[in-house]
């Protein structure tokens, strides 16, 4: 579903010169597998997830998602790319302030399919447990609640791949396992494939599949030995 190259990434620093973020030889997910990437802060997670979901280009390399090589894509194709493929969960939620929880759920497929599906938002909301929330805005839920409607959202134009980057940072504690237990269940019923990134080991432990992204990742091996020499 996932498979990734030789991809190369690096960001021209405020001092000059550039700093290169990632250089994966190689990383895959199979189709409906759920993976999770922990690493130091600045390691490059976020930078890797917004690679795949075409908000950021690579420098160098082949990035698949299932039949579609993102590095051949131009913006336009990239956007449908993302609208077709892809959900995103994020860390702060990125809900719309001024919509209603049924109306941002129904927002996340409009760009997929040109029209809004009101029973499929509505039996997303179901899934996570908000039917009863759906014309409270942002503002008028707890963040716990928020982070679900965020998780419908991402699921609503039906993604083969969800991305999903440190869903519960911003969740107080109560809700945390919730939101984990959504993503991880809504995933494998939809047969989904999962890239989650977390800081937390409490969730990470809950996954078969768990890599250091320094361990995929040479990027900062190279170099520090570069700097050494
Ligand atoms: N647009 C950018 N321009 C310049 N440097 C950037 C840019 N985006 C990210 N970086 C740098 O790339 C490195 C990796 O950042 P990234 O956000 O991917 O790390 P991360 O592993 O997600 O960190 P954290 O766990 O703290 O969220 C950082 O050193 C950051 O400063």
């Amino acid at each position: 579903m996932l498979n990734i190259n030789g991809l190369k990434k690096s960001f021209d620093q405020p001092g000059g010169g550039r700093m290169p973020v990632l250089d994966i030889p190689h990383y895959a997910i199979a189709a409906a597998e759920q993976a999770v990437l922990i690493g130091r802060s600045g390691g490059g997670k976020t930078t890797l997830l917004h690679v795949i979901a075409g908000l950021t280009t690579a420098d160098a390399g082949s990035v698949r998602v299932g039949d579609i090589e993102l590095t051949e894509l131009s913006e336009a194709g990239r956007d449908r790319y993302r609208a077709a493929m892809l959900g995103y969960v994020f860390q702060t939620f990125n809900l719309l302030p001024g919509f209603t929880a049924l109306e941002n759920v129904r927002l996340g497929m409009s760009f997929a399919s040109g029209r809004h599906d009101i029973g499929r938002a509505r039996e997303l909301l179901n899934r996570v447990g908000l039917s009863d929330r759906e014309n409270h805005r942002p503002a008028q839920l707890s963040v716990g609640q928020q982070q679900r409607v965020a998780i419908a959202r991402a699921l609503s134009s039906k993604p083969k791949l969800l991305l999903a980057d440190e869903p519960t940072a911003n969740v107080d504690p109560a809700s945390q396992q919730q939101v984990i237990d959504l993503i991880r269940q809504t995933c494998q019923d939809e047969e989904v494939a999962l890239l989650l990134v977390t800081h937390s080991m409490e969730v990470a432990n809950q996954f078969d599949r768990v890599e250091n992204l320094a361990d995929i990742n040479v990027a900062f091996a190279a170099a520090t030995g570069a700097s050494q020499s």
